[in-house]
């Protein structure tokens, strides 16, 4: 027995370790039975901060807290015991010093059993991804478009297409030399992935980036077709699931106003039946 067989759960080095392998599936949950469904497929389970977009109607991510990403990390870490784990760390919550970003990141793992935790921002974050790493803290680093920079972007579109090509270069070494185990790229354009792919030694993981990354990500509610306030072109849907449900909705709404539902088979008779 191996002296590491007692964690069941893949670390953020055996991740790490995947690079140039098969290629690393990651999906979003946000809740215990999305989780399960999630964690029998995928190598890597992330409690996103979109949850506040996707499950709250929010309309970013900024107004997401702590006390709901511990809330969602808790819900996932109950469904999740084959996959790494990963929580967002919410807007606010890391950006103002190392020492408040270590706090809180300790507080996400403690609370919520997870393996590691996710950060947006390049090379102005990178003191900070050097601070967490060197005490404990497994860091996933995220550049491209970051969405709790959306105030300051001025909308999702696509990154890396003029003179930030070089920068977002720079943020991916910067984070990468600071420590982090993986790097999700979000809405970069397909060469510059390409270039950061070669050019880092830890796995990059795509959501609208480049089918060369060494891993994928998507936002599960977004591949069922559960969401639709907006679709990115990086979305394909695999199902239609709300389609699905308007349907029975739909029906159950019919039947009760017919009074066809409930029938003899969902009442009970005043004495058991014998089966
Ligand atoms: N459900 C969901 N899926 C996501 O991928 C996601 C979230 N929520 N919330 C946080 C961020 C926000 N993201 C977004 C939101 C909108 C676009 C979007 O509208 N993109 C258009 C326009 C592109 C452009 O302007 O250039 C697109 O066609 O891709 C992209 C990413 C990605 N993240
Ligand atoms: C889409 C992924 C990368 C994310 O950060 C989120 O779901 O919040
Ligand atoms: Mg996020």
């Amino acid at each position: 027995m191996s002296a590491n067989s007692k964690f069941k759960t893949p670390s953020g080095h055996a991740l790490k370790a995947q690079k140039g392998q098969d290629p690393i599936v990651c999906l979003t949950a946000y809740t215990t039975p999305m989780a399960r469904l999630v964690d029998k497929h995928c190598d890597v389970v992330l409690v996103g901060d979109s949850v506040g977009m996707v499950l709250h109607g929010f309309e970013s991510t900024l107004s997401v807290t702590m006390d709901m990403m511990i809330m969602h990390g808790q819900a996932v870490r109950r469904g999740v015991d084959q996959a790494l784990l990963v929580v967002d760390m919410p807007f606010g919550s890391y950006e103002h010093n190392k020492e408040q970003a270590f706090e809180n990141a300790a507080q996400l793992m403690r609370k919520t059993g997870c393996e590691a935790v996710k950060l947006e921002g390049g090379a102005h974050m990178a003191e900070t991804i050097a601070y967490l790493t060197q005490r404990g803290i497994p860091v996933m680093g995220h550049i491209g478009l970051t969405p709790q920079s959306v105030k300051a972007m001025g909308g999702y579109s696509v990154q890396g297409r003029g003179d930030d090509h070089k920068r977002i270069m720079e943020d991916a070494k910067a984070v990468e030399d600071a420590g982090a185990f993986a790097i999700v790229l979000e809405m970069v354009t397909q060469p510059l992935a390409d270039e950061i792919t070669k050019l880092v030694g830890v796995p990059t993981i795509g959501i609208g980036a480049s089918v060369n990354c060494d891993g994928q990500i998507l936002v599960v509610d977004d591949l069922l077709g559960l969401f639709s306030s907006f679709k990115p072109k990086f979305v394909k849907r695999y199902a239609e699931l709300a389609d699905e449900a308007d349907a029975a909705i739909e029906l159950y709404a019919r039947e009760v106003r017919a009074r066809s539902f409930p029938t003899d088979a969902h009442v009970y008779a005043a004495k058991a039946k014998k089966s």
